[in-house]
């Protein structure tokens, strides 16, 4: 989850009658790269329904599926893994649950928080709110003063969360966020395409956008630019199989396509993942 830049969580108050994968998808078209579902509202087997919708949808477009506050629906969806609150369970504990592969994210408020969740084993963590926000009312902003801190000494991946939008983002970005995370600036409009796209734009001017999968926010990898599932991106992986398990897909029913060509699963292996490269990975879909 390294190379995830923009992190995209829904809330349906903000959809204005909207389909939930509607709005997602056009998210995700824009370039948000990984997804949360966070519902406080849907009784869980509504949730579980939720997620799974959006599992095939984030795995059909590559980006990675986070589920907020449930581990057990994570694990029911095969999301890509849980984000928990400072209240929510242990991370040990949904570690234990999820395994070492998926992924576990905490929500942290000052950096004392966020050095017990890099201790514990997290993933990455949230950093927020940043600025006050109608999504969490009344909880006061830890202020870009906490991003700066958390920037300087946290190695594993922050997201800056909290009133983010593309009129305040650089302001975040200059305190030392990499990676943004917003609701209502991008579910609430209406084109969670454009948001996306300016908000990534932002990042990428700030940062670079070449950064590399597998690269820790200390130390960057080589990184080969392609043209995944339409999006243009950058991996470290060397050949398809490698892209695929980087994806998570190493074991799902998926088709390859590499330069309009489809690559047998047999080939992966020994198929290069060269420069500018347009690789497609079409999730299977069908019984018999
Ligand atoms: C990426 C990310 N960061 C922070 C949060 C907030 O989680 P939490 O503090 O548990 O609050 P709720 O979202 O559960 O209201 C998040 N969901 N995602
Ligand atoms: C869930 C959460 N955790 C900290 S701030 C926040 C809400 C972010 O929503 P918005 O981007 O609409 O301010
Ligand atoms: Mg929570």
């Amino acid at each position: 989850m390294n190379d995830c830049k923009l992190y995209v969580i829904t809330g349906e108050n903000y959809h204005r009658g909207r389909e939930l994968l509607d709005v997602m998808e056009a998210a995700i078209r824009g370039g948000a790269d990984i997804v949360q579902l966070r519902d406080k509202d849907a009784a869980p087997a509504e949730l579980l329904e939720k997620a799974r919708a959006l599992r095939e949808l984030t795995r059909r477009l590559g980006v990675l599926f986070i589920v907020n506050d449930h581990p057990g629906i994570a694990l029911e969806s095969d999301a890509d893994g849980v984000h928990l609150g400072q209240d929510d369970l242990p991370i040990e504990d949904a570690r234990r649950m999820l395994g070492p592969e998926r992924i576990v994210g905490i929500s942290t408020h000052s950096i004392a928080q966020a050095r017990a969740a890099e201790k514990a084993g997290a993933d990455y963590i949230g950093v927020g709110p940043v600025f006050p926000t109608g999504t969490k009312p009344g909880r006061a902003a830890v202020t870009t003063a906490y991003v700066a801190e958390a920037a300087a000494e946290i190695r594993i991946p922050l997201f800056a969360i909290g009133g983010i939008h593309p009129g305040n983002a650089d302001e975040v970005l200059a305190a030392g966020a990499k990676r943004l995370c917003a609701v209502s600036a991008v579910v609430g409009s209406p084109d969670p395409a454009a948001v996306c796209r300016d908000l990534r734009e932002r990042i990428e001017r700030r940062w670079g956008g070449g950064l590399g999968r597998g690269e820790s926010d200390g130390a960057r990898q080589a990184a080969t630019s392609i043209v995944l599932n339409g999006r243009p991106g950058t991996t470290a992986a060397a050949t398809l199989l490698g892209l695929a398990e980087e994806l998570s897909l190493g074991e799902k029913r998926v088709v390859a396509e590499r330069n309009g060509v489809v690559v047998p699963r047999a080939a992966w292996p020994e198929t290069e993942v060269a420069e500018g490269d347009r690789i497609e990975f079409v999730h299977f879909v069908g019984g018999g």
